[in-house]
């Protein structure tokens, strides 16, 4: 086939250009980004040439080389790993699959556009662009592959701008190799020459030296030596030329995870973290398990700073990378770790498994379910500690992976209580500040029984809702509720340490003491006396939309709200359930009144007075449009409640 030309993808043109325009000030990382896929296809050939016997791979000396020409100015980096067919580097290569690149790029485009070199840099960082950073350095890059088992070869050409070209190749090597032509030298724009030995080096110690694959420069020919005179490292080059034969290990290999904490540095821990996340900040946090025993395995895992923007879609590829004796079996291992902890990434090592197994088998395993539950356990006590010994760190944590550790709290009941422990919330107790239940509880009023909450779409609607009000009147302190999770969740958490979690927004609520219960007492049967022919003519008026309208202990300002049956689904839940396609019936609500409201007092006395006056059944249909308003609720007539308001308005004037 002859050379072919192909655009890129409209997503990947635009990720190019940031780079060439390039936003990200340490340019060194692209060498990280090739070694670390030329690692990824090392791990992958080894499993299928373990898979699949038939495969005619030799896997005895897998490797990576760099290779750098001064003269030539370019830089190469080759692997005898998997390779890819061309059908694949038209797919892998020239189209970005991540689900959330499009949010990403709005949301670049917004910090671009605001000059804000800070979070440009912040998002970049995030999102990682693996292939397409190395035309932070090069202006023209080739990739030279063959897929293991296949014949034929492809070699693909991009100077980075619209369209890259694609040509078959009859004797490529297998594997990958990507040549740079590096971009000439710019300190000011910390483009270093990649092509002096000490750089490459530098670069590799730093980045890529876990990484279990030997990676090898050449031995470069006497000559460049003394072309780095400038150079602080020149003296241990020349060394190098001297040698000038075999092939330098520039990395130690070792498995991190294997090695005991203070061998390690913080730095080696976050490589590892990048290499596998493909994230390019440092994580929020390392955790580190070593198991002994009859099931032997280690554990490196990682708490990212920042949510993936595609946490919540279906796609996600959740699940952290299992090794069996240092040997890479499968990454998104979603055996290892509980669904609400799909944030964390690592790798987990152990000693007994086959090298065989498959995701079906590690799902059964009873071995492998003692580990989930070990390892999930350790996650939370690692939360909990982040908790009490770094708050920032914790607040961090919360802010961009609460509302999925709470769907723990649906799913996991084993660990339900250590869940709820290194959960906060927002309250009515402080504008800014979070509280954990067990403050909550701390704070409890003498005689308060239970934990109230009330869910909503956002703080400011919860708080403006007529239900409320008793409890500001009172002093009594509330949850603030607002992600959708936590509708779901208050459905099936009914206590904490011995404390009933209440929603403000359902049942009946009672708030006085023995004492105010006991002299409200008569004063309640006499308004029940007096309000009772309202209650009931109400509720004939507007039977079609609730079950009861009763007095409500809960207003103190607000004529009427509307509150759900203790167990009923609220409004909220049914909408969520009705989104994901499941039909819920829809639960009518209770209509409560305030006895003290003067448009209450008000419509009893009239409706006494005047029965029949279709006029105030129109009032009593408004004042239940307004308790729905209130709560942020919809209308299921806005038409008809404008008409009957502005007739209302109109005679005021
Ligand atoms: N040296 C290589 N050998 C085989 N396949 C490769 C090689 N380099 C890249 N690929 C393939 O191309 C894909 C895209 O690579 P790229 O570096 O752009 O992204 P990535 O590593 O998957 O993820 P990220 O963009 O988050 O770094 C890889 O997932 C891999 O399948």
């Amino acid at each position: 086939m002859p050379t072919e030309t192909f655009e890129f993808q409209v997503e990947a043109r635009q990720l190019l250009q940031l780079m060439i325009h390039s936003i990200y000030s340490n340019k060194d990382v692209f060498l990280r980004e090739l070694v670390s896929n030329a690692s990824d296809a090392l791990d992958k050939l080894r499993l299928e040439a373990l898979r699949d016997d038939s495969l005619d791979v030799d896997v005895s000396d897998l490797h990576i080389d760099i290779e750098a020409d001064k003269s030539a100015r370019t830089l190469t980096v080759r692997d005898n790993g998997i390779g890819m067919s061309r059908e694949e580097v038209v797919k892998l290569i020239g189209t970005i699959a991540n689900s959330g690149t499009a949010a990403f790029l709005r949301e670049l485009k917004e910090a671009q556009d605001a000059k804000d070199a800070a979070s440009t840099e912040g998002l970049i960082g995030q999102f990682g662009v693996g292939f397409y950073a190395s035309f932070m350095v090069a202006d023209q890059v080739t990739l030279l592959t063959r897929r293991a088992g296949e014949s034929q070869g492809t070699r693909w050409t991009s100077d980075g701008e619209g369209t890259y070209s694609i040509e078959d190749v009859a004797d490529a090597p297998q594997g990958t190799s990507v040549t740079l032509r590096l971009k000439p030298e710019d300190s000011e724009d910390r483009l270093h020459d990649y092509t002096a030995p000490w750089k490459i080096r530098e670069i590799v110690k730093r980045y890529s030296d876990f990484i279990t694959w030997p990676i090898r420069m050449a031995a470069e020919p006497a000559a460049t030596a003394s072309d780095d005179a400038a150079d602080p490292d020149d003296a241990e080059d020349a060394d190098d030329a001297a040698k000038a034969t075999e092939p330098e290990t520039l990395n130690s290999m070792k498995a991190l995870w294997a090695r005991s904490r203070d061998e390690v540095s913080d730095d080696e821990y976050h490589e590892l973290y990048k290499h596998i996340s493909h994230d390019w900040n440092d994580p929020l946090e390392t955790i580190r398990l070593h198991a002994e025993g009859t099931f032997e395995y280690q554990a490196l895992l990682f708490i990212p700073a920042h949510a993936p923007q595609d946490m919540f879609m279906q796609d996600f590829k959740r699940g952290i990378q299992l090794y069996v004796k240092r040997v890479f079996i499968m990454d998104h291992c979603e055996a290892l770790l509980p669904p609400y902890l799909r944030f964390v990434k690592g790798v987990v090592d152990a000693q007994d498994l086959s090298l065989n197994v498959s995701r079906e088998i590690l799902q059964q395993d009873r071995q492998i379910q003692l580990m989930h539950r070990r390892l999930a356990k350790k996650v939370l006590s690692t939360i909990k500690d982040m908790r009490t010994s770094h708050a920032d760190r914790y607040a961090t944590f919360w802010r961009e992976f609460g509302p999925v550790l709470k769907e723990g709290l649906l799913s996991d009941f084993e660990n339900r209580d250590a869940i709820l422990g290194v959960s906060s919330f927002a309250s009515t107790h402080d504008a800014q500040e979070l509280t954990t239940l067990r403050e909550y509880v701390e704070r409890m009023k003498e005689g308060q029984q239970d934990i109230y909450f009330m869910t909503g779409e956002s703080r400011q609607a919860i708080e403006n809702s007529p239900h409320m009000e008793a409890f500001r009147a009172k002093g009594i302190e509330v949850l603030l509720l607002t992600d959708p999770v936590d509708e779901v969740w208050v459905q099936a958490v009914p206590e904490f340490e011995g404390k009933q979690l209440r929603s403000i927004a359902k049942g009946e609520v009672d708030l006085d003491t023995e004492e105010e219960k006991a002299e409200a007492d008569s004063a309640r049967e006499k308004r029940q006396e007096e309000f009772a022919d309202l209650l009931t003519w109400m509720k004939e008026r507007l039977g079609e939309h609730v079950k009861e309208v009763r007095l409500s202990s809960r207003l103190t300002v607000s004529p009427a709200c509307v509150v759900s049956d203790t167990h009923d689904v609220t409004p909220a839940l049914q909408n969520m359930y009705r989104a994901m396609g499941q039909e819920v019936p829809t639960a009518k609500r209770i209509l409560e009144l305030n006895p003290d409201h003067a448009l209450v007092t008000g419509l009893n006395k009239a409706r006494a007075a005047r029965e029949g006056d279709d006029g105030l059944a129109e009032t009593a249909e408004l004042i239940y449009d307004m308790a729905l308003l209130a709560e942020g609720g919809e209308l299921t007539d806005p038409a008809r409640f404008v008409k009957l308001m502005a007739d209302r308005l109109e005679r005021t004037l």
